[in-house]
């Protein structure tokens, strides 16, 4: 089988598309016949592919007349017969390949071939999404092709009982999101262990399946928007956690003091950055400053090393850590924001302290800190897969990083029609003051020509401070901050009509299509505009590739500034208040765009680095535990910095 292959090392990236091309030709001989069968004749050629498939038939032989299969059913069900292209993704994404495919080209329909193939033998496939709202609108899209091939389809949803979710995970295709396959992983795995059934063998739950468990084996899992969670989530481990309240008085007491007394000392003196850690430590003189400050009797017997630490967490919060920027408060709780995709991490808490220095901070109640049960990461989880397979609009510029953690290519997939993007040169200024106002103007000028104007900041302040300017000037706008995913997916969905201008954070209503509205395409389609790089150039391909899907026509522009954090996080302090002196000297900004681009390198290359590194050793570590005879789920680190609970 192919999952066999992937471990064994894969064709290289050009081997591995010269045979998705052959099978394309081999699926379009396959279909020659399919036209004139009626919808029963494809049932029943569907059930006896199955029977080979349950007989052990190798998945490659059956490839063609599969996918044949599919792409009829797709085009009687959904008015949509996969185009070429998309049975070369297909074929990809069916041998474990990464495949690129650009933003609109219809990544949900391709996802139907693999999934369909690898659900044969019975043994389930899974497609993994961002949201509950993604996996239940593409298992709902996706659904009539399944079923008239004669195939069962289940979601997954976060609030869903033990019940419902077996019985999910009992269909054929299951669509749910990375998070909730990992964690029902780690629930059933803690299930095992208190039933003493896991001590056997760790690749799957094999023949010692509890029946409480809610997942079957690991067959066949697709990894959508893959970039996000093979490489931005990557440190971010799954954890089911349990509470300890025991010292929760202590705690809110020590937080609230360090959040009071942190605006009184000062850096370099009292306490310095650690860059190795991106973390604030206290110096001697810092540290003698804590002992000696007045105390609430409250903070009596607390040990001075949990003080430091306390107040250390303060400093990182003081330092680094915006409301609005990387969380939000909801019904009094702190609620993480992604910084990668601009979205609301439901659930998701920082460890070590951290959440609770936020909440004293924010003047809320203090949430007890947990410990851990149990934890995976969300690769880790896919790479439990008998095979699996990742796509996005943006694996590219990550293709080397992603061969070097997990021995896969990445392979672009060509675009269905040629792409009619215009790219309109970078606008660099020397304060984000005139920045914002070349926005607005640039907005007001395309608007006014009727096309429709996307604009992504990089935080839901950012984007706030854009409407203003734009009520200001008059402009009418609606803002998505991936506050509400439903509701935005279905107005960014609108996104695309005449005049129509949306502010979202970069990654607000990611999936979703932006389709032209009457008459737009004629004056030009979509504008997007960014108004500051990130710090991964994948997230600003995203939000540009919204512009121009399918062959539509459409621009894009960023603007950026000397004030752009981009510039500092590249460069460090001094070397980019140096170039920003240069620059208002000269009150010239010419040449200076590539400047930016090599930050966002030098920032890219850095984390590529940190991350290979962790999950290096995440992955090394594994293997000693499993080597031992021991669950490398169940023996948790007590150090991982983020935390889902
Ligand atoms: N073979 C096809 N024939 C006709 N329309 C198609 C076909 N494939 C996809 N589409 C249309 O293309 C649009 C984009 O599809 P989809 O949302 O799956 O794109 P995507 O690649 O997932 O984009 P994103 O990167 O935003 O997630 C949809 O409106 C879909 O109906």
């Amino acid at each position: 089988m192919w999952g066999i292959l992937s471990q064994f090392g894969m064709v290289s990236a050009r081997g591995e598309f010269n045979r998705a091309q052959a099978a394309l030709r081999r699926v379009t001989i396959a279909e020659r016949d399919l036209g004139s069968f009626t919808d029963e004749q494809l049932l029943r050629e569907s059930s006896s592919l199955r029977y080979r498939a349950k007989c052990g038939d190798a998945l490659d032989a059956l490839l063609p007349r599969a996918f044949a299969l599919v792409r009829e059913t797709a085009g009687r069900q959904l008015g949509m017969r996969h185009y070429d292209v998309q049975i070369i993704a297909g074929t990809l994404l069916a041998r474990g390949c990464l495949a690129e495919m650009a933003t609109g080209e219809g990544k949900t329909l391709s996802a139907a071939l693999p999934l369909y193939l690898h659900a044969l033998s019975g043994n389930g496939a899974h497609l993994a999404t961002a949201n509950d709202y993604l996996a239940n609108r593409d298992a709902e899209w996706m659904r009539p092709i399944f079923a008239a091939l004669g195939l069962s389809v289940g979601v997954i949803q976060s609030d869903m009982l033990p019940d419902q979710r077996r019985a999910a995970y009992a269909c054929d295709v299951t669509y749910g999101t990375a998070k909730e396959f990992g964690f029902d992983f780690l629930r059933d795995r803690l299930l095992g262990s208190e039933h003493g059934l896991l001590n056997t063998g760790f690749h799957n739950h094999g023949e010692h399946r509890a029946a409480q468990f809610v997942q079957r084996d690991l067959n066949y899992a697709l990894v959508d928007e893959a970039d996000s969670i093979l490489i931005d989530e990557a440190r971010i481990p799954l954890i089911i956690s349990q509470f300890e309240s025991a010292s929760s008085a202590k705690l809110t007491a020590v937080s609230k003091w360090a959040a009071d007394i942190v605006g009184r000392l000062e850096q370099t003196t009292d306490f310095v950055l650690d860059p190795e850690i991106s973390t604030f430590r206290l110096t001697p003189a810092g540290r003698e400053l804590i002992r000696r400050f007045p105390k609430p009797s409250t903070l009596a017997g607390i040990p001075v090393s949990d003080l430091y630490h306390s107040v250390e967490q303060a400093i990182l919060v003081h330092q680094r850590f915006r409301r609005e920027q990387q969380y939000v408060i909801q019904d009094g709780e702190v609620v993480i924001v992604d910084e990668f995709n601009g979205r609301i991490a439901n659930g998701r808490r920082w460890r070590n302290g951290l959440h609770q220095a936020i909440e004293a901070r924010e003047g809320l109640a203090i949430s007890p800190v947990s410990s851990s049960a149990a934890q995976l990461t969300t690769q880790e989880l896919f790479l439990r897969y008998n095979c699996w397979a990742g796509m996005s609009g943006t694996l590219l510029p990550a293709a080397r990083e992603i061969n070097s953690v997990y021995h896969r290519p990445t392979v672009a997939v060509p675009l269905n029609r040629p792409c009619q993007r215009s790219h309109w040169p970078d606008q660099v200024f020397l304060t984000a003051a005139e920045k914002w106002t070349a926005i607005v103007e640039e907005i007001r000028t395309v608007s006014q020509q009727g096309r429709p104007v996307l604009v992504g900041t990089r935080s839901i302040e950012k984007s706030a401070h854009l409407s203003q300017l734009l009520d200001q000037a008059g402009i009418s706008h609606q803002v998505l901050n991936a506050l509400h995913v439903r509701s935005e997916a279905e107005r960014i969905a609108s996104a695309g009509q005449q005049g129509q201008v949306t502010v979202a954070t970069n990654m607000a209503g990611r999936g979703t299509d932006i389709g032209l509205g009457p008459g737009a395409a004629e004056l030009g389609g979509l504008h997007v505009i960014g108004t500051e790089l990130h710090e991964s150039p994948r997230i600003d391909r995203q939000l540009s590739g919204r512009a121009a899907r399918q062959g539509d026509p459409g621009s894009d522009r960023m603007f950026l500034s000397l004030d752009d954090e981009i510039l500092e996080a590249g460069f460090g302090k001094e070397q980019s208040a140096k170039l920003r002196a240069a620059a208002q000297k000269r009150k010239d900004t010419r040449g200076l765009a590539s400047l930016f681009r090599s930050a966002q390198h030098q920032v890219e290359k850095r984390h590529a680095g940190q991350r290979r590194q962790l999950i290096q050793s995440a992955l090394r570590r594994q293997d000693q535990l499993e080597q031992l005879g021991l669950d490398p789920f169940l023996e948790v680190e007590e150090d991982a910095s983020i935390a889902l609970s």
